[in-house]
């Protein structure tokens, strides 16, 4: 007989792994990693910090990061010919989906694809922090009819991202918020992603294959693909009362609503959403889209009278991306290159101290039929 309390069906709760990556202490209301706490690393300090605090773990002294983002630099370039293939997809084909094809296809250029030491895959992840950035902007205006938009070396890591999304050169403000938003979504303990990454990478499969099931994961609009179902909700509702009647709405008919809710904080704001919230009350009060902030702040009022529903970080991320002059079909995108960097740890993690993943069932079938 099969003893039915150990399943948790979603693995909900369930230790799934060790790590010194990061830990969400729900308690203390702080995001862990590597001993510091999130939100006050995206306060003070930038992106490639927490390159180089994830992937070597401590923060970089200031040549350790002059290094860093010289080798970075110097890694955007995506191999000859390699955007060919996108002009060939379905011009509707999602920038996720163009993503996952892109990593993919990496995988073949990859000289080091079967070492797995600690130092190999820490370059690997250099090169993919430095070219996901490309592919997710590239990708996107080559199916779109766009020119492409090269990396420009002179600016910072997140101003060129940013630069090569929009085109235009980002003010410093508008790279500065783009980089924070990047920071809160580089790194979160366990989430689908991430597990889906750490299982791949246990069959001792490569990297690039945990990353290319991840960005599937991600997709999802349980998961990452939240951020850009929001912004299409916030549109849909045009105004302050026309998004309560469209929230009213959804919950009348029992529909989810997207950016609300989380596995870890159901019944409490994501620390990263506060931080994200600001940022955006911020940008709307300089970009005088002050609407956008009164919309957000009355849909968070009502989930929490109505359900006792909090924003999670997708809610407030989205408005914030919208206001940088994103496309939607780039939030999620957005979202997971931030995220390679916590990924591309925890494989590394998993790899050092690695164990398969094989759980069992609870068999519901029927036993004892004959052919
Ligand atoms: C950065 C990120 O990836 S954060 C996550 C982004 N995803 C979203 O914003 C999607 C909307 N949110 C959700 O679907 C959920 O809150 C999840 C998937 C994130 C977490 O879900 P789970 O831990 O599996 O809980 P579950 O979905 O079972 O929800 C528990 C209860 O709260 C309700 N609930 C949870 N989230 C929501 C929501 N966003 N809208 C309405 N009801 C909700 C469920 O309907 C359920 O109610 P019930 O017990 O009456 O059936
Ligand atoms: O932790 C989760 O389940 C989802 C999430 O917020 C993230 O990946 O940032």
């Amino acid at each position: 007989m099969q003893e039915k309390t150990s399943y948790k069906p979603g693995l909900d709760g369930v230790i799934a792994s060790e790590t010194k990556l990061s830990y969400l202490d729900v308690e203390a209301e702080e995001i862990v990693l590597r001993g510091y706490d999130l939100i006050e690393l995206a306060q003070n300090r930038e992106y490639l910090d927490l390159v180089q605090l994830l992937l070597q773990g401590e923060l970089p002294k200031q040549q350790e990061r002059s290094t860093l983002e010289q080798e970075l630099k110097e890694e955007y370039e995506l191999p000859d010919d390699f955007f060919s293939l996108f002009h060939k997809l379905p011009k509707h084909t999602h920038p996720m989906d163009a993503l996952r094809t892109g990593i993919s296809i990496l995988a073949g250029y990859e000289q080091h694809l079967d070492e797995r030491g600690e130092e190999q895959i820490r370059q690997i992840a250099v090169s993919l922090l430095a070219k996901i950035p490309n592919i997710v902007a590239n990708s996107y205006h080559i199916l779109h009819n766009e020119s492409v938009v090269a990396p420009r070396q002179e600016l910072s890591y997140s101003a060129n991202f940013l630069h090569m999304i929009t085109g235009k050169e980002p003010t410093e403000t508008e790279a500065s918020y783009f980089d924070q938003s990047l920071m809160v979504y580089s790194e979160h303990e366990m989430p689908n992603s991430t597990f889906t990454a750490r299982v791949i990478a246990s069959t001792n499969s490569d990297i690039y294959g945990a990353l290319t099931g991840a960005v599937a994961s991600l997709k999802g609009n349980l998961h990452g693909g939240a951020n850009e179902a929001v912004m299409y909700m916030l549109l849909n509702g045009k105004t302050t009362d026309g998004f309560r009647h469209l929230l009213y709405e959804k919950l009348k008919k029992k529909e989810k609503v997207m950016g609300f809710g989380h596995r870890v904080y159901m019944k409490k704001m994501d620390p990263r959403a506060t931080l994200m919230k600001e940022a955006l009350r911020e940008l709307a009060a300089e970009k005088k889209q002050e609407e956008l902030m009164e919309m957000c702040e009355a849909g968070e009022q009502l989930m929490k009278e109505e359900k006792g529903l909090y924003p999670n970080l997708d809610y407030y991320a989205a408005p914030v991306y919208y206001l940088l002059g994103i496309p939607i079909d780039l939030y999620t995108p957005i979202f997971f290159a931030a995220r390679t960097l916590g990924l591309c740890a925890h494989v590394s993690e998993q790899y050092a101290n690695n164990k398969l993943f094989r759980p069992r069932v609870l068999y519901t079938g029927p036993r004892g039929l004959h052919p």
